[in-house]
């Protein structure tokens, strides 16, 4: 007996009084002597249904929605004890059998196929819950949206999902965890817009059924169809919109990563994931975080792996393209999601739908992601090809093909790695010769992990696209082909510093400077911008074969606007800065210097510090104590002060990004021996990012030369050959010191001028020698750097939203934790002097700049603490079970 057949409820018993005369006809059909028999026993009442069935047809059906439960037990238990009566085995649904009715609910033509189906339904959620959404300006405005063209799809889906008993095992993680009014609002447009154009609303039915009906994932339902989903805020759909900043030369760039803006687009008004309860982001990153390459001995999570398991005959099970990305031609490539709802699966072969498009077969194999190689934003979410210019208009298919589609040439290669999300591959484009790394991310609307995954990346790609310097990982565009969304970036083949710490154990001084300054170039640019990076580790750092550091995995930046900061709990435990774990406030560009400290412990060590404790000890021990780790004799004493200098639990304390910079320990630090053969920070040829006008010749040459430049002004840049004096030389080639390890190079930046960093006298390095400040709050570092590390590593996100954040939180009533100094910071010290005068004075004034006092966010900071070790224990019991949903 199906076990939903007893729970159904009296929606499904209406649907299923129609199955039942269906059945009923059958049985009269197929009706045996030994049934005739069997029937007489079994009541007039139904015998008179069966028959009316046959006569009346949908008369009989009014009958039959008044049958109870228990006529339904008997109804199964007769079809048990007759053979002929069974339901017999069925055609597959075919597409072309899919209708929509007036009552929004899609229906085949062949109802029993439907019902005996059960991978067609999918739970969605229900407009009730939708509703009982909070109020979306509550919620972190990141990124990615979902589409508003394929929600049609969803639509429909809905519908169908409300027939289904399965639907009650995904409507309350649906209820809490999906859908924001406004997309609601997209939802119903889309589904008013079938309603009324049922050819427009087939195509998206169609592709559901044949997803669904995949062996692979009968219970995903892959975004690829309506990833219009992910807007991604890249240049076109932030700048190009009429209130962009970017369509403004008046207005600054920076204020397109404003939320005001942002919420001024469609990606974030469609926005159908506006947060994420019970994540596994939580269970993914680590001292190791998420790391990837088979060498994350430091206990890299593999939920999100196994997570991400591909289905066999995904690409990844091979490092070399799969047929299914194969591109056949242009004219099949699906550019988009967003503008294609046609499911990956729906033209995948026979075997692997059971559904299948007659009249659209060379859907049947996917392109290859295509390098950004023609069009100046290769990512789906540009200008013209974005939901936020029509929101609420489907695609017609006729669309799925933008002509102004990157070329299809990369061809994905070897795994380089695996993240929380993903996989990251090396992609070669065969015509040009050139590699760049391939993150590739499988995207399930109906998956909640997924949801956070889309709004991660969304915001990793909204931020990246709009960075250009030599120590960040250059974004070269992204795109969706069907549910899988790929992300562009530079190659850096070395790996990251934690990988290398793994193979070749710590580093030497000499490299722990060099990289030092580097990160710390990339933090000052990142910093000028308003963005902290929030994840600051060795293994979001990239090293490519000449040394050169890049910083990585945008997934948690933030750009800072200034006003409120919303809730932020992100990065990975051991890198955390203090007032991440005990406030709300993570959103400081103070905590990337902490979790810089904590690198170059890392580095010197392998390991983080207090990474021997477990996750939520070292939480403690960060958040809670006055101890500050154990550094390493063997670093120098310059090393040493620089690594205190990071480590001030109190952020006001700590030097920013570009102070640092003047410091020895990174000011005389070496070059590296060998010199830099060439320009290297152009994208692939074709590739602008952004930078739309210049051909290719003249941006490789500016791409080497001034990335700070095209970076800031990136959205405005002329064909105009920038004068040599704003060049940027990369330090490793001439310079002792570099341009961009100089606070100076910055001061030509308007960012800088008007934002955090001041441009204020640059301290002498021998002004440092005199600081002997006691570290607030610190004392000597009675710890010792870890030689086991923790196997429980925790990498914390927001979107926990199942777990009360207020301090009021029921986890309070838990243990206390009582710090009397856990809300109390020491004002900077008046009487301090050299290296730490002018750092406090700055912080003070980027505080003020910030306009945001840190005292606010820490008086409740134990009550935080508690929440943050609550959700850290609940993670860490998710991890250890994985069926815990
Ligand atoms: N641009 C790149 N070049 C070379 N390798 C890369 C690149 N980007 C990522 N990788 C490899 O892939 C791994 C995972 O990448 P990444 O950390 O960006 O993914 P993620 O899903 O964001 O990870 P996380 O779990 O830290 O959030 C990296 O550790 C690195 O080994």
């Amino acid at each position: 007996m199906p076990s939903w057949w007893g729970k159904s409820s009296s929606k499904e018993a209406k649907k299923k009084s129609g199955t039942e005369s269906f059945i009923d006809s059958l049985q009269r059909k197929f009706k045996s002597p030994s049934d005739a028999k069997f029937d007489s026993s079994s009541g007039a009442s139904r015998r008179h249904c069966s028959d009316v069935v046959s006569e009346r047809g949908s008369q009989s059906r009014a009958e039959s929605r008044s049958s109870s439960p228990s006529k339904h037990v008997a109804r199964c238990q007769s079809f048990a004890e007759r053979p002929h009566a069974q339901p017999l085995p069925l055609p597959a649904v075919h597409p072309a059998n899919v209708r929509r009715t007036d009552s929004g609910i899609n229906v085949s033509a062949k109802p029993r196929a439907e019902k005996s189906s059960k991978s067609l339904f999918l739970p969605l959620p229900r407009p009730a819950c939708i509703r009982s959404r909070p109020d979306p300006t509550e919620l972190d405005v990141d990124l990615v949206t979902a589409s508003v063209y394929s929600e049609s799809s969803i639509d429909s889906d809905d519908d169908t999902r409300r027939q289904s008993p399965q639907a009650s095992d995904c409507d309350n993680v649906v209820r809490t965890t999906t859908v924001c009014p406004s997309s609601m609002m997209l939802k119903d447009q889309a589904s008013k817009v079938m309603q009324t154009n049922p050819g427009e609303a087939q195509r998206p039915v169609n592709t559901l059924l044949s997803s669904q009906n995949s062996p692979a994932s009968p219970k995903r339902r892959p975004l690829g169809n309506h990833v219009a989903s992910l807007q991604v805020p890249h240049h076109g759909a932030f700048f190009s919109a009429p209130d962009s900043s970017m369509s403004s030369p008046s207005r600054s760039p920076m204020r397109a990563f404003g939320n005001e803006q942002v919420m001024n687009t469609a990606f974030w008004a469609g926005k159908p994931y506006p947060d994420v309860n019970l994540l596994g982001s939580g269970q993914c990153s680590s001292p190791g975080s998420g790391q990837n390459s088979g060498h994350n001995s430091m206990g890299g999570d593999l939920s999100g792996q196994l997570f991400w398991q591909p289905s066999r005959g995904s690409p990844e099970y091979s490092p070399l393209p799969s047929p299914r990305m194969a591109s056949p031609g242009p004219g099949s490539r699906v550019q988009s999601g967003a503008v294609t709802p046609i499911h990956p699966r729906a033209g995948g072969a026979g075997s692997e739908t059971h559904a299948s498009w007659a009249d659209d077969g060379k859907q049947q194999s996917h392109r290859l992601p295509l390098p950004p190689i023609t069009i100046p934003h290769s990512s789906p979410f540009s200008h013209g090809n974005s939901a936020a210019t029509s929101p609420s208009v489907p695609r017609s298919p006729a669309r799925t093909e933008n002509p102004t589609s990157p070329g299809s040439r990369w061809k994905k290669g070897k795994l380089l790695g695996r993240g929380t999300f993903g996989h990251v591959y090396a992609g070669f484009n065969s015509e040009t010769g050139e590699m760049c790394a391939m993150k590739e991310v499988t995207l399930f609307s109906d998956d909640a992990k997924s949801r956070e995954s889309a709004k991660q990346l969304g915001q990793e790609i909204a931020l990246l696209s709009r960075l250009r310097h030599p120590n960040i990982v250059q974004y070269y565009g992204s795109e969706t082909v069907n549910d899988k969304l790929y992300i562009y970036l530079e190659y850096v083949s070395g790996g990251s510093i934690y990988k290398i710490l793994q193979e070749y154990g710590k580093l030497g001084e000499a490299a722990i400077r060099s990289y030092t300054q580097q990160i710390l170039s990339g933090l000052a640019y990142l910093h000028a911008q308003k963005t902290v990076h929030r994840d600051i580790k060795g293994a979001n750092i990239l090293v490519d074969p000449y040394g050169r550091v890049k910083l990585a995995d945008f997934g948690m930046a933030k750009h800072i606007t200034g006003q409120s900061c919303p809730l932020s709990f992100k990065g990975s435990p051991y890198w955390m800065a203090p007032e991440v774990i005990k406030t709300s406030n993570g959103c400081n560009l103070a905590v990337d210097i902490w979790s810089l400290g904590c690198t170059v412990l890392e580095m010197a060590t392998t390991k983080p510090p207090w990474s021997q404790y477990e996750g939520v000890a070292a939480m403690f021990k960060i958040g809670n104590s006055k101890e500050l780790p154990a550094i390493p004799d063997h670093l120098s004493e310059e090393g040493k002060e620089f690594v205190k200098l990071c480590l001030q639990r109190n952020p006001h304390n700590r030097p920013a990004a570009a102070q640092l910079l003047e410091h020895p320990f990174v000011k005389n630090a070496a070059a590296l021996e060998r010199p830099i053969p060439g320009p290297d920070l152009a994208p692939p040829v074709g590739v602008t990012n952004g930078i739309k006008t210049l051909d290719v010749g003249l941006e490789r040459k500016i791409s080497s030369e001034d990335s700070e430049r095209l970076a800031v002004h990136s959205s405005r840049v002329s064909p105009t050959r920038p004068r040599s004096s704003e060049y940027y030389i990369p330090r490793n080639i001439s310079c002792p010191v570099s341009p961009i390890g100089s606070p100076l190079a910055y001061l030509r930046s308007p960012q800088l001028q008007n934002g955090v960093m001041s441009p204020s006298p640059i301290s002498s390095p021998r002004t440092t020698s005199g600081s002997s400040t006691p570290l607030t709050g610190g004392g000597s570092g009675s710890g010792t750097i870890p030689s086991h590390h923790s196997q429980h590593l925790a990498h914390f996100q927001d979107g926990f939203g199942s777990i009360p954040r207020s301090p009021k939180s029921v986890f309070l009533n838990g243990p206390t934790y009582h710090d009397p100094n856990l809300h109390i910071f020491r004002a900077p010290q008046p009487g301090s002097h050299g290296f730490r005068d002018l750092v406090s004075s700055e912080n003070e004034t980027a505080t003020k700049q910030l306009g945001r006092p840190w005292h606010v966010d820490l008086y409740n900071g134990q009550s935080v603490l508690a929440d943050r070790v609550s959700q850290q224990l609940l993670r860490d019991h998710v991890k250890l079970n994985p069926s815990v949903d």
